[in-house]
């Protein structure tokens, strides 16, 4: 990538990002945060299904496997489709901070075309935090974890407080995933004091 944005470029007082005490231990499957997720939600049949799993520091690695329903040109994953596992991955560096976050920003650089049944090999970090704001990079990779960059993002992803979805959400399904236990347990699982 020849350089990142200046809105995303940390400022001079940003901090090294804090693995939370509470956090998924390395290793750990962090799981879906909600179930009709696009990204990694098992109620989505056309959906990323990507699972991703918490590293040792402020990173995670995740797996998305692309499927017919993810074509853009015959054959080959639509770029939107690898902007969401990207989006998705870098989202999943909420378990580690436990803080609920949204993606601010996100740029991508598609470096390799990625067929259908490519198995892409995803890798998070949170580079630093200023703030609300947090400052991440991913990349994904083909055949295998150590195999080529076909796809590399930056990203500056804003916390917020669980009423950002209370206040926007479509009442049906705020509705739905307030009177549903499993739901409210997961969305407690990212944030600092609960
Ligand atoms: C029941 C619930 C369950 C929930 C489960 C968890 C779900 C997790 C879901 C994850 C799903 C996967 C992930 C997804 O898909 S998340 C879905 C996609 N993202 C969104 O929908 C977010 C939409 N945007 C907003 O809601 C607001 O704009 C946000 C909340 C982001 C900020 O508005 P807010 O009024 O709060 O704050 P602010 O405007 O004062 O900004 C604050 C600071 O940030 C800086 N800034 C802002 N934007 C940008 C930008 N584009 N470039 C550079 N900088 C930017 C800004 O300059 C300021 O900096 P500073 O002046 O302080 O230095």
């Amino acid at each position: 990538m020849s350089g990142t944005s200046a809105r995303l470029t940390p400022p001079a007082d940003a901090v090294k990002p804090v693995r939370h005490p509470d956090a998924p231990a390395p290793g750990e499957l962090l799981g879906s945060h909600y179930e009709h997720c696009f990204g990694c939600g098992g109620g989505q049949p056309h959906g990323l299904h990507l699972q991703a799993t918490a590293g040792e520091g402020v990173n995670v690695t995740a797996e998305f496997t692309v499927k017919p329903a993810h074509q853009g040109a015959p054959g080959l994953a639509h770029g939107g489709v690898l902007a969401t596992a990207m989006d998705e991955a870098l989202g999943a560096l909420s378990w580690l901070l436990r803080v609920i976050a949204v993606t601010g920003r996100l740029e991508t650089d598609y470096v390799l075309p990625v067929p259908v049944d490519t198995v892409l090999f995803l890798e998070a970090e949170v580079t630093a935090v200023h703030g609300r704001k947090i400052y991440c990079r991913a990349t994904g990779r083909t055949g295998g974890a150590e195999g080529p960059v076909a796809v590399r993002a930056e990203a500056l992803f804003i916390e917020v407080k669980v009423e950002h979805f209370i206040d926007n959400g479509r009442p049906e399904e705020i509705q739905a995933a307030m009177s549903d236990p499993d739901q409210i347990r997961r969305a407690r699982a990212f944030e600092v004091n609960p």
